[in-house]
């Protein structure tokens, strides 16, 4: 008897990293689970958990818990480093109480499954004896460049504080877009950040090597192997590859926002011509821009009278030149905060100008909209690659001068052969065939999983 109840343990607990573009993906996992019979908990940091706890769609089913994160009040952190802060001093005994006390006496947590990024929860995991996977919300091409940084010191291309040698190339995989070191992920901000930046991901990396599985954001295509693998580039020491996106197909609901949505877009929207509407957004995460290049863009839009939706948050507008909203309000809608999928859906909007973050990447693509790219940091550049380079859905953007929007635009509209090739990547990625292979790959790993559990509780009980 006493194994029948421990066999039970249904619990399955996520922790992502506080971030729109990793909650969403993570949000998405929840649910797949719970349609496998799951009870998802998602556990975040306490200023997270305030803004997604309405939010958080199926409404009660998706249970939502947090743990203190040693902020002030109304303090929310938008800065890399803060956060860090609070995931690594402050949040691991928390959790390790709030783990330990839904596991009960009898186990009832059969996984956690952790945000890479939020690597202190892997630990967790490990002290309270609870089995954990990975997840990373982004290209699998990108945790493969992490992967490498123990090659890329000992060939000599980075440093050991990360600072690149030499100007590249960096080889990941047969038939994969060329990188050079300047689009490796820690380069942000000045040479203190960056090294700290590496710090992040050495450690990071540390902690995941000895995991069992890696969930992946990203279509089965998008690897040279479609099936659950060892990663073909990196040592055995390795976890299994499970490609189990993009979520945002496989699991379709509402994002929980962490900011309200102005709906108005889509009335606005209503109103426009089909496919002339240029929708611009650099996603939650990025610092802003610089108050020239916002200046620049807006004025660009006005010469050209070109219809626009702006996601510009406050910190963003202060590039607005004087009197800019005022004059442009039949011209364009600017907002703080777009309900972004509804908005790529639309059939007003032509094209989209973005910072290439890897889920309005594939929101974008799942409504077949091509892509202006303006990378700005971390994995963005690898992303942009593979747009430009490899699938050809987008066109990548130097600058914000009126000549180079309207290059970018017209070179975008006027490739014929782009929307054929947008339709065979949504094909390939997200189409029905598509989506059973990435289910495949989530049922592979749930029956790997529950044959661990239940060793692992059988191995547990007297
Ligand atoms: O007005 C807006 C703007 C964005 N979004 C949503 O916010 C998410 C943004 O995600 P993403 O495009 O991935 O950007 P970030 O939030 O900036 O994501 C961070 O995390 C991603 C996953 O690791 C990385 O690929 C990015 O580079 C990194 O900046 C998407 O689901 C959007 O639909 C809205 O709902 N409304």
């Amino acid at each position: 008897m006493g194994n029948m109840k421990l066999l039970k343990s249904s619990k399955i607990i996520l922790v992502p990293y506080p971030a729109q573009g990793h909650v969403n993906p993570m949000a998405k996992l929840a649910l797949a689970l719970l349609s496998r019979g799951f009870d998802p908990v998602v556990i975040t940091l306490e200023y997270i958990h305030h803004r997604i706890i309405s939010n958080m769609d199926p409404k009660g089913k998706i249970m939502c818990m947090a743990v203190p994160d040693g902020l002030e009040k109304d303090n929310v952190p938008s800065d890399f480093f803060a956060i860090e802060k609070a995931m690594e001093n402050h949040m691991p005994n928390h959790l390790e109480s709030l783990v330990r006390q839904i596991d009960g006496e009898d186990g009832a947590v059969a996984c956690m499954i952790v945000d890479l990024l939020a690597s202190s929860a892997i630990e967790v995991a490990r002290r309270c004896g609870v089995p954990v996977a990975g997840f990373w919300p982004a290209m699998l091409a990108t945790y493969q460049l992490i992967a490498g940084i123990p090659d890329m010191i000992r060939t000599g291309l980075i440093s050991d504080t990360g600072n690149p040698q030499r100007p590249g190339p960096i080889c990941l995989l047969p038939n994969q877009p060329e990188l050079c070191t300047g689009d490796l992920p820690w380069l942000i901000g000045t040479p203190a950040a960056r090294k700290s930046r590496f710090k992040f991901w050495t450690r990071t990396l540390s902690r995941s090597r000895n995991l069992q599985w890696l969930l992946v954001n990203s279509f089965p295509e998008e690897s040279l192997e479609d099936k659950p693998h060892k990663n073909p580039s990196i040592s055995k020491n390795e976890p299994f590859v499970f490609q189990v996106g993009p979520l945002s197909k496989l699991a379709t609901i509402k994002n929980p926002s962490f900011w309200q949505e102005d709906m108005s877009s889509l009335q606005w929207l209503d109103d426009q011509k089909p496919e002339s509407v240029v929708y611009i957004s650099f996603g939650s995460w990025v610092s802003p821009i610089g108050e020239a290049k916002v200046s620049s863009l807006a004025l660009a839009l006005e010469a050209m009278r070109q219809p626009f939706i702006w996601v510009l948050g406050p910190a963003w507008r202060e590039g607005l030149p004087e009197g800019y909203l005022e004059r442009v309000t039949k011209l364009g809608k600017v907002v703080s905060w777009a309900p972004q999928m509804e908005v790529l859906q639309h059939k007003a909007v032509g094209c989209y100008l973005t910072h290439c973050g890897w889920n309005s990447t594939m929101e974008a693509l799942q409504s077949k909209k091509r892509l202006l790219c303006y990378p700005v940091a971390g994995d963005q550049f690898v992303n942009c690659a593979y747009i430009v380079e490899k699938w050809k859905i987008g066109v990548k953007m130097n600058g914000f001068a009126q000549k180079d929007v309207e290059e970018g635009i017209s070179k975008l509209m006027n490739d014929n052969e782009m929307n054929m090739r947008l339709m065979k990547l949504y094909e390939r990625t997200m189409g029905e065939e598509a989506n059973l292979r990435a289910m495949a790959n989530l049922a592979t790993f749930f029956d790997d999983l529950s044959e661990l559990t239940n060793k692992y509780h059988l191995r547990l009980a007297p």
